[in-house]
């Protein structure tokens, strides 16, 4: 025998009975024994307490919703019952029916009062009018049902609206009432009768709680609640897009899930099942092939520890604390029995083993309330200064990670508050069940649908994550960035379980935004079309108000005004990461700073493309730093336009001509002076500098350029390019020097102890520089352990592809660490 139970939004209109028909006729035809509980149609309940509370004010509208009422079942009837006889009986018996609703009602009206007595009376024609029409369309469909009111069944005390259940007179009756009717008893749900015949309902999740009576009753194999969503979800779906349905889970972990906020079973009705350990099926009316949720006693110490995720969105922190708790028995029980008297519900309690403090959640309705309770309480002891006024925090949101097998398994609280902290989510209070069935972390209430994704993807898609990217500047690198992760993605979601979603997009012009993902086929036409004006102060609000999880700011400008925002955003626990030099080669301090900040925040702020562009030159220092290697000189050529131009002179083509093409090919700065002057190459000398552990600022290096006198005066772009053309045999003799003496032209950075400088050399076929060809950078190590033959890297070291490809690796390595 299996119990089912059908409720709330599953039997809302007449086409979802008709699928909750073919569920049944498939049922009957498999030979199963079964018995079925409705609820009252969709909203039903609602408004029945509607009219009789109208009625009860004197409101003649009542009549209104009354006939509203009348006429939707009506409605049904006609919609359902194709065969005549029947469906005339049908609305026949119903308006009779509905009659004495409407007299009863006009009592109310006459005596002004609907005493909870009445109204369970009231709400029994619900439920009584949806399981008889259904019954009757059972009938018609072949099924041999048979209407049952659970008033004859189902036995309770006279605690009108919330009736306690004579179990052993129930079980008795529901026993005799089956074997005595054969037929396919479909059963009122939340309805029950007491002494004399009165009409009582079972309370909240009362169709639930008739369901588990009567699979108690009939030592039912199983219980079948059909409802709207697929089971029991990972998550809540609508605050995590990813939630999945949980295929298993024991009576303990659905408890746990139902008091964390998760509506889909109510567990203290169901308790009648449980004892019996009737193993429980959630079920998707609209997808009845689905296997949904099992609920059982079956643990399985082998599957995942945590089976759920759960929050409660709004809840009060108080915390009673003072010196004259510390040692002191009975403090805990003073509180809490303060609490029960005043009738306010706890939700999680926390104490520090310091024992001067205890925090306690509650509704935020009953904040106030519990604190005029505790506070009275230790009145006496708040006078004399030992306890303090109890501290109220609101806003704020619990969520909970919920599973048995957390207690199997070591580096779950790790896990969960490494997800919080990468995000920037600060715990106000945690608190876990010594039965570690749940670990609860109180939060700030804006954070929560945060959490909840950054939870959910640690837990359950470890590996699966999305990233959230907000991208600012889009010209070559930043162009070439989206085309990249367009063409990859795909690949990343299989491959690597990695959702790679541009969030937000800006240029020097315009932003843009979207939560759900900018679609990169379209980019450039949106953001030009954008209505947004870029105002970075702007945009990093927005990065803060959508508060997503794995969040990530990419820097593809030269701008330093940009850069001047990464300590905001770090401060936001958002990781960066920049082809910009800017940040990194201004101030020591600042530089310091923005280290420090992404320490402390526990964020990356990454920038490997700031040296030789996608050639691992900065992870390599680090690698070889952090495994205690000592660095004794580094030596590079490490710009790749002007290793292109010095490659390509040949004295066939004005110097000015090479220089353009170098800019056309992707490798110069946006300003090209800035490489032709040997800037760039300072810059970045004195970043591995830096990474090196040496303190030194932009005026440290020393830098002899190359260019002729007043170059840098120009004062555009175009007006530079002018001087390089009228200064062609200037260039031409360098090279042709070199020419001379069998040697090439190089920019050389060299860092030697505290010392770094940045010169032109003419390169002979003895130095290893002097193979280089195209774009190339060298980057040549000295260290302790590399000391006869250094470590080299080597390879272009500039260019759209080459330098958006870097990016895009450290945007998937910011990613995988988080
Ligand atoms: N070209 C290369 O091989 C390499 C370049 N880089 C660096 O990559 C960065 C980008 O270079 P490119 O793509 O060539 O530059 P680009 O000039 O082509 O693009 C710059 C982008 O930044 C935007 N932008 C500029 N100022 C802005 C502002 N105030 N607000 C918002 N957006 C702004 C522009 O609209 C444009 O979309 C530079 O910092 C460069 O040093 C680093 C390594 C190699
Ligand atoms: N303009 C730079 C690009 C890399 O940073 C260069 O020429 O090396
Ligand atoms: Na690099």
């Amino acid at each position: 025998m299996k119990v089912l139970k059908f409720g709330g939004s599953s039997v809302g209109q007449p086409d979802r009975i008709r699928g909750i028909v073919e569920i049944l006729k498939k049922y009957y035809a498999s030979g199963d024994h079964f018995t079925v509980v409705f609820s009252a149609f969709g909203g039903v309940t609602d408004s029945l307490i509607e009219m009789s509370t109208l009625a009860a004010q004197g409101e003649d509208r009542y009549g209104q919703l009354f006939d509203a009422f009348a006429e939707r079942h009506q409605q049904a009837i006609t919609e359902l019952l194709t065969n005549d006889a029947l469906r005339r009986e049908t609305a026949q018996q119903m308006r009779r029916s509905h009659e004495v609703l409407k007299n009863l009602l006009y009592g109310i009206f006459l005596v002004r009062e609907a005493s909870p007595r009445t109204m369970d009376y009231v709400l029994s024609f619900g439920e009584r009018s949806s399981a008889y029409i259904i019954s009757q369309k059972l009938l018609e469909a072949g099924v041999p049902a048979e209407f049952l009111d659970a008033r004859r069944i189902i036995k309770t005390d006279k605690t009108f609206g919330n009736a306690k259940v004579n179990f052993e007179k129930s079980y008795q009756k529901i026993r005799e009432y089956y074997s005595e009717h054969p037929k396919v008893q479909v059963v009122t749900g939340f309805i029950s009768s007491a002494k004399g015949g009165l009409t009582t309902t079972l309370g909240r999740g009362g169709s639930d709680y008739t369901a588990s009576l009567l699979a108690a009753g009939l030592d039912a194999d199983a219980i079948e609640i059909w409802t709207d969503v697929s089971g029991v979800l990972t998550a809540d779906p609508r605050r995590v897009k990813k939630a999945f349905t949980i295929p298993k889970m024991t009576y303990a972990e659905a408890m746990e899930m139902s008091h964390f906020g998760a509506k889909v079973i109510y567990p203290p009705t169901l308790m009648p099942a449980l004892q019996k350990r009737i193993p429980l099926y959630i079920k998707n009316t609209f997808e009845p092939e689905f296997e949904g949720t099992k609920v059982s006693e079956e643990s399985n110490p082998e599957g995942a520890a945590v089976r759920g995720i759960s929050s409660i969105n709004n809840v009060a922190l108080c915390t009673v604390s003072g010196t004259g708790m510390f040692g002191v028995p009975g403090i805990a029980g003073r509180i809490f029995g303060s609490l029960a008297a005043a009738g306010i519900n706890v939700i999680l309690i926390t104490q520090g083993s310091s024992e001067h403090a205890i925090s306690f959640a509650v509704q935020p309705a009953s904040a106030d309330a519990a604190k005029v309770a505790v506070e009275d309480a230790f009145a006496f002891e708040i006078e004399r200064g030992v306890v303090n006024a109890v501290k109220v925090e609101r806003e704020l949101s619990v969520v909970a990670i919920i599973g048995e097998n957390m207690r199997y398994q070591p580096g779950i609280s790790g896990r969960l508050f490494r997800a919080l902290g990468q995000n920037g989510i600060n715990a106000v209070a945690i608190a876990q069940g010594s039965s570690e069935l749940n670990v609860s972390v109180v939060i700030a209430k804006e954070d929560e649908t945060k959490a909840l994704n950054a939870l959910h993807e640690a837990f359950f898609l470890s590996d699966h994550k999305t990233l959230h990217l907000f991208i600012v500047g889009v010209g070559l690198i930043g162009g070439t960035l989206l085309s990249q992760i367009k063409k990859q993605n795909e690949y990343l979601r299989e491959r690597r379980g990695m959702e790679v979603k541009v969030v937000g997009l800006a240029n020097s012009k315009k932003m843009l935004f979207d939560a759900e993902g900018i679609d990169l086929e379209n980019w450039r036409t949106a953001l030009q079309h954008a209505e947004t004006k870029i105002d970075l102060a702007v945009f990093v609000g927005r990065m803060r108000d959508l508060n997503l999880s794995n969040s990530i700011f990419v820097d593809n400008t030269a701008n330093s005004q940009i850069a001047s925002f990464y300590e905001t955003i770090l401060d936001e626990s958002i990781s960066v990461s920049t082809p910009n030099k800017i940040a990194t080669s201004s101030g020591y301090l600042q530089y310091q700073r923005l280290k420090n900040i992404a320490d402390k925040r526990g964020v990356q702020f990454r920038y490997e493309t700031n040296v030789g562009a996608g050639l691992p030159v900065i992870s390599t220092l680090r690698d070889l730093i952090d495994s205690g290697d000592r660095i004794n000189k580094i030596e590079g050529v490490l710009s790749g336009s002007l290793s292109f131009i010095f490659n390509n002179m040949d004295g066939s083509r004005p110097f000015a001509e090479i220089v353009r093409e170098a800019k056309e090919k992707g490798f110069t700065e946006p300003d090209p002076r800035t490489d032709l002057s040997g800037k760039d190459v300072a810059r970045k000398i004195l970043i591995l500098a830096r990474e090196t552990g040496i303190a030194l600022d932009a005026e440290d290096v020393s830098l002899s350029g190359f260019l002729p006198e007043g170059a840098m005066e120009a004062e555009s772009i175009e007006a530079f390019f002018t001087i390089l053309e009228e200064e062609a045999a200037y260039f031409d003799g360098l090279y042709r020097q070199a020419e001379k003496d069998g040697k090439v032209l190089r920019m050389v950075a060299t860092l030697e102890g505290e010392k770094a400088s940045v010169g032109i050399q003419s390169v002979g076929k003895d130095n290893p520089f002097y193979t280089l060809s195209g774009s190339d950078n060298m980057i040549v190590f000295y260290t302790d352990r590399y000391s006869v033959r250094p470590l080299v890297v080597r390879g272009p070291g500039a260019g759209a592809e080459v330098t958006a490809a870097g990016v895009f690796a450290e945007i998937i390595q910011i990613g995988t660490l988080s």
